[in-house]
């Protein structure tokens, strides 16, 4: 049996006394795009946040490739993108690619390349040479999921990385997102947003730190006898996300 990407196991969380996480486990198979989808509050940051080895549960366990998390051995195996933006904001885009870029151990010519695909891929090439505090909000976003991008991670940890984004991008980062996973990239993203949702070839519907449901959207939809994840979601309990 193939070992699955990312295994979570029982796994809680608390903050203070309040558990926001309670006893989740998922088994995250590899090449899969992967949904986290909740209201606010649910717990999807956390649980990502967990899964990057950002942060340490209370109790459960977590391996993420084989590794138990958290770890420094897999760092350059993951892209992790963050809800809020954690760039360099007196340095430009270029600097910023740069900077991450040399962390994950690029060189040279490889890494200018690496640097002029993802800055294209997410349509900031024009802005390159920017100071990044002159970047509005979207591209911030933009240039964090190049950042997450550049060293081409076996697995991708997005934290909604498309809000602020206009859609037509949108649609472009989602099929690159596609062409990640067909290439053999594990992604696990968060979003609120319905159609994004429906992308996702699994989704993970969270509340109040508990997996609701966990299936493929179509099994999601025809289990529950519904003909839109929003309606699916609501179905099992779920505020709306
Ligand atoms: N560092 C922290 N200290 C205390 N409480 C926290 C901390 N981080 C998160 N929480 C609480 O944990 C709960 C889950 O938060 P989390 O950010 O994981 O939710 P979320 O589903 O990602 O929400 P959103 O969609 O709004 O980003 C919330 O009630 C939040 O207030």
């Amino acid at each position: 049996m193939v070992e699955p990407c990312i295994q979570v196991q029982q796994l809680t969380k608390k903050f203070s006394k309040r558990t926001v996480l309670q006893n989740i486990s998922l088994d995250i198979p590899h090449a899969k795009i992967t949904g986290l989808l909740g209201p606010s509050g649910a717990g999807k940051t956390t649980l990502i946040k967990l899964i990057a080895g950002m942060d340490t549960p209370d109790r459960g366990k977590i391996h993420v490739l084989s590794t138990k998390m958290p770890s420094l051995n897999i760092v350059k195996r993951l892209g992790y993108m963050a809800q809020s933006d954690a760039l360099y904001t007196e340095l430009t885009a270029y600097d910023n690619l740069d900077f991450f870029a040399q962390l994950y151990g690029l060189k040279g010519k490889t890494k200018k390349q690496r640097i002029n695909e993802v800055m294209e891929l997410v349509d900031l090439t024009s802005d390159l040479r920017k100071k990044v505090s002159k970047y509005s909000g979207g591209m911030k976003r933009r240039l964090s999921l190049a950042i997450a991008l550049v060293h081409q991670p076996e697995v991708l940890l997005l934290d909604e990385p498309t809000v602020g984004i206009d859609p037509v991008l949108r649609q472009s980062i989602w099929s690159e997102l596609e062409l990640l996973s067909k290439q053999g990239t594990t992604i696990i993203v968060t979003t609120h947003v319905m159609d994004e949702a429906e992308k996702c070839h699994q989704l993970a519907m969270l509340r109040d730190g508990e997996i609701i449901a966990f299936d493929t959207p179509n099994q999601l939809m025809k289990a529950t006898e519904k003909s839109s994840i929003e309606d699916a979601f609501l179905y099992y309990g779920g505020a709306k996300a």
